[in-house]
């Protein structure tokens, strides 16, 4: 008898605003950023197995089996508990790889949420963030599934309420790499921390300190954020190499959308302050700590 298909979403975040702090002694940035999901993303399907096989199909062209977040969360998942029961997963992947999106931590959340139900494992959220952030510095927040205030390298999270717009996200077709943007000597890495009542108030502008770099190392990044900008206001997310505007309603979304040179890739997203993980898996918004319109 085949066994349930548990399917789940594994969203996109977008990081409204982005500040560099400094850099710890490891060579990790740390980081103030705000952090929101997308109503859109990949889709994850899990079915049980009993041989304890991590099974994972289609292969990601590029990334090797097990190198996958998606089979390494699931292998976190095995040493933590000594669990060995299997899982066959198919993955169908939307989100561009390398974007900014958080695409591969988002497949490792929601990896870790699905097992820990499937194989009864029970850990807390906290338990199972702490076991992403070995993955990933953008794993913890998708395991907790709310808009967050975020410090520390992104795992020192508080829930914020952010306004929920539409987005157009573009990717301009080029593969940004994080640690080549990090490791650029040129980064912003000493903005003043501010407090998080300041950034929700809109005390300082938001803006990502990772988006100069971007732009003057990738010519095409700098392009498609002038001609966003002639729509909306628009900014880098992540690393890039992906940027998104902030619209006043879904029809200008659609009216860019038709204007979109060839060469890139757009999609139209809504905010959502709960994680569209969450909101299959049935849980209630946490209490939030702080409120804020975009300034
Ligand atoms: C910049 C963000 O996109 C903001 O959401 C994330 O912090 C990036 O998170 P991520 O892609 O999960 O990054 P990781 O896989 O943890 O790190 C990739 C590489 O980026 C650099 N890195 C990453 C995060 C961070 N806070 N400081 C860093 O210096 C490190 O060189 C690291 O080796
Ligand atoms: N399941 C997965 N999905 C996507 N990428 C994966 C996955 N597993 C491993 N990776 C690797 O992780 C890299 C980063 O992927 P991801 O899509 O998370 O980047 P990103 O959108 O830039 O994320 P971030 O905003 O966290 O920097 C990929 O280039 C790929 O080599």
């Amino acid at each position: 008898m085949p066994r349930d298909i548990l399917t789940l979403p594994a969203p996109a975040k977008l990081n409204r605003m982005l500040h560099i702090t400094g850099r710890r002694a490891d060579g990790y940035h740390t980081l103030q950023t705000l952090f929101q999901f997308l109503d859109v993303g990949d889709t994850l399907h899990f079915s049980v197995r009993d041989d304890g096989i991590i099974g994972l199909a289609p292969a990601i062209a590029g990334v090797p089996h097990e190198d996958n977040l998606i089979v390494r969360a699931a292998q976190a998942l095995h040493a933590e508990t000594g669990c060995h029961l299997g899982v066959d997963i198919q993955l169908d992947k939307c989100l561009p790889m390398g974007g900014g999106l958080g695409g591969g931590s988002s497949n490792a959340a929601t990896t870790l949420l699905a097992l820990d139900r499937l194989w009864g494992l029970r850990l807390s959220r906290d338990r199972l963030a702490a076991l992403g952030l070995r993955l990933g510095a953008d794993v913890p927040v998708f395991v907790h599934g709310h808009a967050a205030w975020a410090e520390g390298i992104g795992e020192r999270l508080t829930p914020v309420e952010l306004d929920t717009p539409w987005f157009v996200v573009l990717h301009p077709g080029v593969t940004v790499a994080t640690a080549s943007v990090f490791n650029a000597l040129q980064l912003t890495r000493d903005t003043p921390p501010i407090s998080m009542a300041r950034a929700l108030q809109g005390g300082a502008p938001w803006r990502n300190d990772c988006q100069v770099t971007v732009c003057e190392r990738y010519p095409e990044v700098a392009r498609a954020i002038e001609w966003l900008s002639g729509f909306a206001p628009t900014m880098l997310t992540g690393t890039g190499a992906c940027l998104f505007a902030r619209l006043t309603d879904e029809r200008q979304a659609d009216s860019i959308l038709q204007r979109v040179d060839p060469g890139w890739h757009a999609f139209k997203a809504k905010g959502c302050n709960l994680s569209p993980l969450h909101a299959a898996l049935g849980c209630r918004l946490p209490p939030a700590a702080g409120q804020a319109e975009a300034p």
